[in-house]
């Protein structure tokens, strides 16, 4: 018989998924060889971003960049080093050194009931070892990489659990509710707002669970367009195996290539190509969550419901605080016969912003519409490796066309890129409407090849931070939503407060810059990236994290958003309860307390832990002192 759930497999062994649709090939149910090893440290850097083998280094004074997965691999960058010493006076020191992994590891806090029955009751992997314990106690916010880099955390995971399968999940999460040990769901470890980061007051045994494990495709339904996938799938892997299908899911965020589709929807990801597939909460049919209390779920497929509040949004954003996602149906699409990239070139952000607007209001948006203000424009332009005489020469006539015949200023330009998905008529027909706005703006095309570039280089600019604090320059990016008639106000008013936080502190030499990476009916994401080079700060991440704090205050005071993409987590939880209303945050007090009554999961994610309140009342006075 046909049941109405497309119940998924919970066993370790590919078995035929019970109860699917006729159209189920369960043949096509498979694990998943992923890019990211069980044991991560072999393939991705320890300390920082990314594979191990690429990376930004100096050489003779010029910044290179080493690597084959990337285009700008063996590459000089004369005119990123030049750009780098306009902007922090730095002259690239060849010597400087990343940092060693530590020899000694802070010592386990031990549950002994806990580890018992892990080794006697489970058949769940799990390591001690201090190495899998240190890389799996961060995210990617500057300060997990400065934390590392200078041996800083107090405490790491006391264990490593790898479950293999929904079953295995319930059995661990049991068990850490019965022994009150505390739990961390860890996927791809790219979080940028601490969620992932151990709390460092928790008494408790930690226990991280890495969901690598559960990585497989449960099953593929190519009449309703649906997949069903294990939480720890990894983007690129994930998309690697429905591109064998000819199917894609389109989800995107600057990260897939090491996010997971449970960070994915525990954090609700935006994806760069949301105008065509959507953000992740468009995406997902069903979704399967186990809690200390039972597992969450909505009990079918079916493309809508109308009961009551939707389950799928408690999930959505919970940021592995209320249990573990372990299972998805996403939706999927045909893979697009055409895409083509593109670029425009504005006199100014303003005019580009107008044109994002009326795009907007038109609803043509390409699968990707991104625009750089200048600061930025410039910073791209400068990754362009050396150049042939003969392409340096092309180079300046095209500059020179740009400025004297099109009277544009380069220190005002700003540029979009531009991706275009579908069928060959639709991509001809939005681009000639996507140029016939941007004309109204006075915006030309400047070529695919740029805005093929801009997107492949988004890859490549996270590596630039760690090369960044090797020379000893602090920098990180934060991101928000804001209504359309604030768009301009707001990024002029934040880098405003950013520029007057640094004169304030003698911080002479930084880069603040802004972008408008999603647009909606009713408003855009602008995404911000700020760096300084510090020079006898004693303790830069904290001076940082001030001026990030008070360009956050700016942005809400300007009516932006806490965050549209990265989430809340422990570096925002400070203004959660003020962006969702008393009643909205008791609300999700009483959610948290009915599904996890003892409070082990990621303690201190979206609401500040009780213990971190009185510490965070000391560090806002400590911060209001400083500024
Ligand atoms: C260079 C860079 C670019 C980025 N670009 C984007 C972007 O374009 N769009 C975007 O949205 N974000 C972006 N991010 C942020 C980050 O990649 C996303 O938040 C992503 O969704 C996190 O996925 P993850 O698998 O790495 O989750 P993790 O970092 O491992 O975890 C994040 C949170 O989700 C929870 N979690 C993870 N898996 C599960 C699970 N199975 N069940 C329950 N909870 C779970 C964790 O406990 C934690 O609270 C970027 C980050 C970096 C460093």
């Amino acid at each position: 018989m046909l049941t109405k759930r497309n119940t998924v497999t919970t066993q370790v062994q590919d078995t035929s998924p019970e109860g699917t649709s006729v159209a189920l090939d369960t043949r096509l149910s498979r694990h998943v060889v992923s890019v990211v090893p069980k044991k991560r440290q072999e393939v991705l850097r320890w300390y920082g971003w990314g594979y191990n083998d690429s990376e930004f280094y100096g050489e003779q004074g010029t910044i290179c960049f080493k690597g084959d997965k990337y285009p700008l691999g063996g590459c000089e960058l004369p005119n990123f080093t030049k750009w780098a010493r306009s902007k922090f006076d730095l002259y690239v020191d060849s010597t400087k050194e990343y940092p060693q992994l530590p020899q000694k590891y802070p010592l386990p806090v031990e549950n002994a009931g806990f580890l018992n029955e892990l080794r006697s009751c489970t058949k769940v992997e799990h390591s001690q070892e201090g190495v899998d314990r240190l890389v799996r106690c961060h995210g990617q916010t500057l300060n997990d990489i400065y934390s590392l880099w200078h041996n800083k955390f107090r405490r790491i995971p006391d264990v490593v659990v790898w479950p293999r399968c929904h079953d295995e999940v319930v059995q661990l999460v049991n068990l850490a509710h019965k022994h009150n040990v505390m739990m961390l769901p860890y996927g791809g470890g790219t979080s940028v707002s601490g969620a992932v980061t151990c709390p460092q007051e928790e008494q408790r045994m930690i226990c991280v669970l890495d969901t690598s494990q559960m990585n497989r495709m449960l099953w593929l339904n190519r009449e309703n367009l649906t997949v069903c996938f294990e939480s720890g799938v990894v983007g690129q892997d994930l998309e690697r195996v429905l591109r064998e299908q000819n199917l894609t899911v389109g989800h995107e965020p600057d990260s897939y290539e090491f996010s997971t589709l449970g960070g994915w929807v525990a954090t609700r990801a935006s994806g760069m190509k949301k105008n065509v597939y959507g953000n992740i909460e468009d995406l997902v049919v069903r979704v399967r969550m186990v809690t200390p209390t039972g597992t969450l779920e909505r009990e079918c497929s079916a493309p809508r419901v109308s009961c009551g509040p939707d389950f799928n949004h408690i999930i959505l954003g919970s940021e592995g605080t209320l249990g573990v996602i372990t299972e998805v149906v996403l939706k999927v699409r045909p893979l697009p016969p055409v895409q083509r990239f593109g670029s425009l070139v504005f006199p100014d952000f303003e005019q580009g912003v107008l044109f994002m607007r009326e795009v907007a209001r038109r609803r043509c948006q390409p699968a990707s519409v991104r625009l750089m203000d200048n600061e930025q424009f410039l910073l791209g332009q400068s990754l362009k490796p050396a150049k042939s005489w003969l392409a340096s020469c092309l180079d300046a006539i095209k500059q020179r066309y740009v400025t004297a015949w099109k009277g544009i200023d380069l220190s005002h330009i700003c540029a979009a890129t531009l991706l275009f998905e579908g069928e060959q008529k639709e991509v001809q027909r939005q681009e000639a409407l996507i140029y016939e706005i941007a004309s109204k703006y006075k915006g030309f095309s400047a070529g695919g090849q740029n805005g093929e570039r801009g997107y492949v280089f988004t890859f490549v600019i996270a590596y630039i931070r760690d090369f960044a604090l090797s020379q000893g320059i602090v920098a990180e990016s934060f991101e928000t939503s804001v209504p359309w008639d604030r768009c301009c106000l707001l990024c002029r008013c934040v880098k405003q407060r950013v520029v007057s936080e640094c004169r304030k502190l003698n911080i002479t030499h930084y880069t603040i810059s802004a972008r408008v990476t999603q647009t909606y009916d009713a408003g855009a994401c602008i995404y911000f990236y700020f760096g300084f080079r510090y020079v006898n700060i004693p303790n830069p991440v904290e001076v940082f994290e001030a001026i990030e704090h008070s360009a956050r205050e700016e942005i809400l005071d300007c009516g932006g958003s806490l965050s549209h993409h990265h989430g809340v987590g422990k570096i925002r939880s400070h203004w959660y309860k003020n962006s969702v209303t008393e009643t909205g945050s008791s609300l999700y007090t009483a959610a948290k307390e009915h599904l996890d009554p003892r409070n082990i999961f990621a303690v201190g994610n979206l609401l500040p832990a009780p213990d971190k309140l009185q510490h965070e009342k000391e560090q806002s006075a400590a911060i209001k002192a400083k500024l």
